[in-house]
């Protein structure tokens, strides 16, 4: 994944510490890998060393293994062992450099065309398309055989596979290099003035190199296996031994019909395993490349979690308060989510209990605001109520009710994939943190909303969905006329309101919403947070709205929950968290917000805060985001 690549080894310049981030971490299938490749490595540097000729002829032929001949003789009575040894050194020497050829091919027409771009990129670019669309082995073939055959020596064959074999990690290369130019740093060394070779060697290449490993390996692999098969066709090197040429020699020798499995088994067998080696070696560079492919190494029970870390400091008698429950919420007959005892669990080798012994419930059409802290487990606690939590997050114990509208109670921890598809979107949806970000810059703003209506309501016709897609543009206050921009012709709050309005289109009864005005300006968060007001006032939808901002909160929930190092800590009705908050984190968090006028809270949007508990007019539409239809 090579936008992940570019995050995952981001920074381009790097310390000791930073090129240590680019070694992949130890793990058994790195060991093996590393075992099978070493073993073949040094067998085929020092074999040849120490056996006989492998040419020279010793009996009759076709001798069973034993303790003069290892493996066996060939028809002609060559020692199999020998030429097993010099074999895998010949095959070694072609793939180490097709390995090192396609690699600095594909990284030239990749990573320089990529960074200098327009003509060099677009001539690079079109010319490892037509290497690319080239069939491989035909190609090959014909160039191997053009080749005279006193000239086919194993490096003839080398340069052959590999100009034939660069192309496709060159186009690789040239996207996460396109990916990366753009990167903040790659433009600050830009404009300070460092000459291109320096940006491309220093800046760009340190992030690109475990992709490099991993291309590498891979033209290694591919390389033995292609001169095997260029040898089985009779078209391999000559005078040389490979492992492809003794399987040619057995292929002749009709070894198979002669029941002689030591003459074609092994050669098989080292060429597999050296494949099945180099592939367990890159396993463990993608890992690099990706992050999240680690395993967890810890998935023991016995192993007890350990709390996130420690949180602020808190101010005198922080102990003496109990924590909060939720006996008000979990009485309350209107409830539409209901979540009890739940709990979160990193399982990663520090285990994090992300999320402890929740208890929340929904009324249905509230705005339950969740405040605390960056890192007390906000989003863990958001992913998990919808099951989007993914390995190593496990939901160790609890449960999450959704009290559908109709009547049903649906256990969302039991639902099967299929029901959970369903279920999500239609009952409850989500904006996810940065969701402006998310939506997929090469696709329509309309296209990507009637995604959703195709998926979910495979029954609409066009029309209706067109219709929906205006609807819902015109709720949150963006101008149907939109729906066929691109997201880069939408600023952050349209965007932004784009994200919401897709979360609506399926009239949810909740909705999540995990710091969706976190990267707008006041002006335009305020506009926002009206329309989520309004929009739950006419549809009725209950939210969950996360946020480490309280005072925002204040103006916006009917109730608050505030969560500290993974737990609930206190979790009242807005009003109250207010005017006489009961635990003295909520204390420290309302006084961290600077007073404009001395009071504390005078900074707090006041008057305005819960509305709809406060029985207040909104200004309806009073919003001025650029996004608002004039
Ligand atoms: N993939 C992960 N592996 C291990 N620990 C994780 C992982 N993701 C999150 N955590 C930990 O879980 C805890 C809660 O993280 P979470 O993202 O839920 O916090 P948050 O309150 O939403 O923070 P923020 O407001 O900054 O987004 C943190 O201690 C975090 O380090």
């Amino acid at each position: 994944m090579p936008e992940e690549a570019a995050q995952a080894t981001a920074g381009g310049r790097r310390g000791a510490s930073g090129l240590r981030a680019l070694l992949p971490s130890w793990s058994p299938r790195l060991g093996i890998g590393l075992v099978i490749v070493l073993g073949i490595a040094l067998f085929g540097i020092f074999g040849p060393m120490f056996v006989t000729d492998p040419n020279a002829i010793d009996n009759m032929g076709m001798t069973k293994p034993s303790g003069d001949h290892w493996l066996g003789t060939t028809q002609t009575g060559q020692d199999v062992f020998a030429q097993l040894a010099h074999g895998t050194r010949g095959s070694l020497q072609i793939g180490l450099l097709v390995g090192i050829l396609a690699t600095l091919l594909s990284a030239f027409f990749g990573i320089i065309g990529g960074y200098l771009g327009g003509y060099v990129d677009e001539g690079f670019s079109l010319f490892s398309n037509v290497m690319l669309v080239i069939p491989g082995l035909p190609l090959v073939i014909v160039i191997a055989g053009f080749v005279p055959v006193e000239d086919r020596g194993w490096w003839t064959i080398a340069i052959v596979l590999a100009v034939t074999g660069w192309a496709a990690s060159a186009r690789v290369l040239r996207a996460q290099t396109l990916s990366l130019r753009n990167r903040d740093y790659v433009a600050a060394a830009r404009v300070a003035g460092e000459r291109p070779w320096r940006i491309v060697s220093v800046e760009i290449l340190p992030n690109l190199l475990p992709l490099l490993a991993s291309q590498f390996v891979f033209a290694i692999i591919a390389a033995i296996l292609s001169e095997a098969g260029l040898s089985f066709l009779g078209l391999g090197a000559s005078g040389s031994h490979t492992l492809g040429t003794m399987l040619y020699y057995a292929q002749n020798g009709w070894a198979l019909q002669n029941e002689a499995w030591w003459w074609f088994v092994p050669p098989g067998l080292v060429i597999a395993l050296f494949g099945c080696g180099l592939s367990l070696i890159n396993f463990s560079i993608d890992e690099i490349i990706n992050p999240k492919l680690r395993m967890p190494k810890t998935q023991k029970a016995d192993k007890a979690p350990v709390a996130p870390p420690a949180p602020v400091e808190l101010k005198e008698g922080a102990a003496d308060v109990p924590p909060a429950t939720d006996t008000a919420s979990v009485t309350r007959r209107d409830a539409v989510l209901t979540v009890r005892g739940l709990n979160v669990v990193y399982q990663t080798d520090n285990p994090v209990h992300a999320v402890k012994d929740v208890t929340i419930s929904l009324g249905r059409g509230e705005i339950l605001g969740l405040a605390g802290e960056s890192g007390c487990g906000k989003t863990t606690l958001a992913y998990a109520i919808n099951r989007l939590h993914r390995p190593p997050a496990e939901v160790s114990s609890g449960t999450v009710t959704f009290h559908d509208k109709s009547g049903q109670d649906i256990d969302l921890l039991a639902l099967d994939r299929e029901d959970l598809r369903r279920f999500r979107w239609a009952k409850l949806s989500m904006v996810f943190q940065g969701a402006m970000n998310s939506l997929n810059p090469v696709i329509s703003i309309r296209e990507q909303l009637e995604d959703v209506l195709t998926t979910h309501k495979p029954e609409m016709n066009s029309a209706q969905r067109k219709a929906r897609c205006e609807e819902v543009l015109r709720l949150v206050g963006v101008d149907p006329k939109r729906l066929d921009s691109f997201p880069h012709e939408l600023s952050g709050g349209m965007r932004q309101r784009v994200m919401i309005a897709m979360a609506m289109l399926l009239d949810p009864q909740v909705m999540i919403m995990d710091e969706p005005t976190t990267a707008l300006d006041v002006v335009v968060q305020r506009g926002i947070l009206r329309e989520i007001i309004r929009l739950r006032d006419e549809l009725g939808f209950a939210v969950i709205f996360i946020t480490h901002d309280l005072p925002l909160l204040l103006e916006l929930s009917d109730r608050i929950a505030v969560m500290r190092a993974g737990e609930i800590i206190e979790y009242a009705p807005a009003g109250e968290i207010y005017e006489r908050p009961q635990h003295p984190y909520t204390r420290q968090l309302l006084d961290s917000f600077p007073s404009l006028t001395g009071e504390r809270g005078a900074f707090v949007r006041t008057g305005e805060s819960s509305a709809r508990s406060r029985g207040e007019q909104n200004e309806p539409n009073a919003q001025v985001d650029e996004g608002a239809p004039r």
